[in-house]
């Protein structure tokens, strides 16, 4: 069982593993524009007294969040908790939020911050591991100060998948999973509540210095390159 940060601002990497990061090219100049000027002050990794690690994985509809959370699972022994599929497993299990949840995510809308939470509240206690990546969540800072309020904590890191707007359509459009969201209707609609939502979460958390943003353009492979050493210096510092 995982226990609850006494922490609002834990941080994980030392002043050195960042300097390293750096310098492998973990981020690009583009990433620091997000970056504040001191981003990390903590000395471990996963906090041995918490033992628990939280990242949150944001970017729009077809950015790749859930493409580069499986990889950083087999590669780095996370447990991956998509806020989107909980909410489907929801509405699949006919609960009484259900009907509600199936009616947002058709309009593309952000289903109510408490729903959300408590999915993942349960999800992370039914869990002996204490490294999340939480994907697809918080989308906007109601999302953000409810997760603050019910779990008790703030995430370590936040990576935020940049790309472009047609590259998103596309790939959504080609995603094929059988979603009653990929479609062009719903695409558009996500992609404007995206736009208009978006911005203060990165904000908020880019002037905390937890937010590495990644250049979401470019092969699978190349793009994980680009995550990786995120994580490895992460897990370096343990
Ligand atoms: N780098 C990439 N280049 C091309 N297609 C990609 C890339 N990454 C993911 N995809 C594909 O794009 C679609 C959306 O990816 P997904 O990981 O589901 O994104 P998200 O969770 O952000 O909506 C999927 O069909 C996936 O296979
Ligand atoms: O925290 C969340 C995550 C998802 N959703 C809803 O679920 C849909 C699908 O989310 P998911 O993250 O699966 O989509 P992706 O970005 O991966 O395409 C969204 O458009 C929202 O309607 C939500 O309301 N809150
Ligand atoms: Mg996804």
């Amino acid at each position: 069982m995982w226990r609850r940060a006494a922490s609002l601002s834990s941080s994980i990497f030392s002043s050195s593993s960042r300097r390293a990061l750096r310098d492998r090219g973990a981020y690009s100049s583009k990433a620091m524009e997000f970056s504040s000027a001191e981003p990390f002050k903590g000395e471990g990794c996963l906090s041995k007294e918490k033992n628990l690690y939280i990242t949150f994985v944001l970017g729009g509809p077809g950015s790749g969040k859930g493409t580069q959370c499986a990889k950083i699972v087999e590669n780095f022994g996370y447990t991956h908790l998509s806020a989107g599929e909980l909410l489907r497993q929801e509405i699949a299990s006919n609960s009484e939020d259900g009907v509600m949840i199936l009616d947002m995510i058709k309009e593309g809308k952000i289903v109510p911050s408490e729903v959300t939470v408590k999915l993942i509240q349960k999800g992370m206690e039914s869990c002996d591991n204490g490294k999340f990546l939480i994907d697809g969540f918080p989308r906007n800072e109601e999302n953000r100060t409810a997760f603050e309020q019910i779990i008790g904590a703030e995430p370590n890191i936040v990576l935020f998948f940049d790309c472009p707007e047609e590259e998103m359509i596309k790939r959504v459009l080609n995603r094929n999973e059988g979603r009653v969201d990929d479609n062009i209707d719903t695409i558009r609609k996500r992609l404007k509540v995206f736009a208009a939502s978006h911005y203060p979460v990165i904000d908020y958390y880019s002037k905390k210095g937890k937010l590495y943003k990644i250049d979401a353009i470019g092969t699978e492979d190349e793009i994980f390159e680009r995550v990786r050493p995120v994580f490895a210096a992460c897990e370096g510092a343990q």
